[in-house]
């Protein structure tokens, strides 16, 4: 792809409106970098060989200088440590951002249920906790602290029994504020491993890390490669792709706010993605300059110019109507609505990950101490899936209980469809208890 040099600008009454807006649809934002074939064989080599090769893997890929398994794990006490190095600004920041992550999962946790149908049959289901979690947690400075919350919290508050996070430690360097966010969500099992050999070994079990049960958390090329070989034998999270989100505002707000809203996803990765929705052409032209100067400032430059150029636009509309339709079709991760009634727009949505409501309500709210959770569906899975919850960590059983009555009530029918199905050992299962 040839670098742009400005965003895509859109006008929702020009003839070639459609054509425009499908291309921005379907822009290609990842560079998908076919590692399968190298993960296959570390996960392999895990399998047969445990501990030895995820320390074999360490070394060569995060140049370390492990001798045993013991060196594997991260001691408490450096997660002790590492909490008390942070700034008692970050920290506080932090502990206010777990408390409200924790309030607001609190409210998700599922109810059983049961009931007596009409057959007289009662049927419920009960949630219950999966017993182990593996957080992945990337390695160096493309690791948020933000991120261990996000994923360790709604975990804990599910009643996951044991949370495991894994950390690569790139030549030896640990993230002091990754371990004090691990420290404040209540991990303790923490392992300086990364990459694919991490996940091979969450998955599968060494002799030092016991195997879990559902895997999440971002990563690179090999991160999402190895998630997507183990699941099956563990339940894997969305694979997230890169940050986006969608500002639909009037010409009623300040200009550099909303510039400041669309740089803040677009200073993730050069492949994220930020578009304004507007129904002023005046106010489009005051943003788009308004971001132009924003971006001088940004020690991010250049990540943020690349995104912005590249997948970032400005879409104009006849009225504020009609960008609800191209809000379903963008389906995008992050929704701000920045208008006079937020609420009535928000009514019309049914597509996006997260949707932040009114001129003070800006998307990094939501990425840090809002309480929701920053872990969102990407590349339009807003059409299909949500942000993660406690559910992500949890599962639900079914309940039946038949008596005499009920069962010579709906038993038939099952019967019926058992001789039906050519199945006789069902049918008799059941007709064995009835007229009894
Ligand atoms: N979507 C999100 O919310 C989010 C948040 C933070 C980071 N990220 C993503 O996480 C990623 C972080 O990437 P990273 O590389 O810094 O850290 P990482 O922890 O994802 O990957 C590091 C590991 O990759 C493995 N690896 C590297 N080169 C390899 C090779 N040649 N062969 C086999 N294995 C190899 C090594 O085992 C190393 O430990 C980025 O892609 C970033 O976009 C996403
Ligand atoms: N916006 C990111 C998810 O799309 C999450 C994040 C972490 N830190 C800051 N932001
Ligand atoms: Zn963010």
């Amino acid at each position: 792809m040839t670098a742009r040099t400005a965003p895509r600008r859109l006008d929702a009454r020009a003839e070639d409106f459609e054509a425009s807006f499908a291309e921005l649809l379907t822009a290609k934002r990842e560079t998908a970098v076919d590692v399968n074939n190298d993960v296959a064989a570390i996960i392999a080599e895990v399998q047969a060989k445990g501990d030895d090769a995820v320390i074999a893997c360490t070394n060569k890929f995060d140049r370390l200088n492990l001798e045993g398994p013991e060196d594997l794990r991260i001691p408490q006490a450096r997660l002790d440590a590492a909490a008390a190095q942070v700034p008692s600004e970050t920290l506080e920041a932090l502990k206010l951002a777990a408390e409200r992550i924790e309030a607001f999962h609190a409210r998700q946790m599922p109810q059983s249920m049961s009931f007596t149908d009409e057959a007289g049959v009662e049927l419920g289901h009960r949630w219950s906790a999966v017993d182990a979690a593996g957080l992945y947690v990337p390695g160096g400075t493309a690791a948020y602290p933000s991120s261990v919350l996000m994923n360790a919290i709604p975990a804990r508050v599910a009643g996951v029994e044991r949370v495991v996070m894994v950390v690569p430690t790139p030549d030896g360097v640990e993230n002091p504020l990754v371990l004090a966010a691990a420290r404040l969500a209540g991990v303790t099992e923490v392992y300086r491993i990364g990459g694919a050999q991490a996940v091979a070994a969450l998955a599968h079990g060494t002799d030092t890390i016991a195997p879990v049960d559902k895997i999440v958390g971002p990563g690179n090329a090999y991160v999402a490669a190895a998630k997507r070989q183990v699941f099956g034998t563990v339940g894997i999270d969305m694979i997230a792709g890169p940050s986006e989100i969608l500002v639909v505002a009037d010409g009623e707000n300040d200009p550099a706010w909303i510039a400041a809203d669309l740089l803040s996803q677009a200073e993730h990765d050069p492949s994220s993605q930020s578009i304004l929705i507007t129904d002023d052409a005046a106010f489009a032209d005051e943003v788009a300059r308004a971001v132009a100067s924003q971006l001088q400032q940004l020690s991010r430059q250049d990540t943020a110019t690349a995104s912005w150029h590249d997948f970032g636009a400005i879409i104009t509309v006849p009225s504020l109507a009609d960008a609800v339709p191209l809000v379903d079709r963008l389906a995008p991760e992050h929704l701000e609505l920045a208008v006079t009634d937020p609420d009535a727009l928000a009514d019309r949505i049914r597509h996006a990950g997260a949707i932040f409501l009114g001129r003070y309500t800006p998307e990094a709210v939501g990425d840090y101490v809002a309480g929701t959770n920053h872990v969102l569906p990407t590349a339009r899975s807003a059409r299909f899936s949500s942000g993660l919850s406690v559910l992500d960590f949890m599962k639900r059983t079914s309940l039946v209980r038949c008596d005499a009555d009920s069962l010579g009530r709906i038993g038939p029918a099952a019967v019926a469809l058992a001789d039906a199905e050519g199945l006789e050992a069902h049918g008799r299962s059941v007709s064995v208890r009835l007229n009894r």
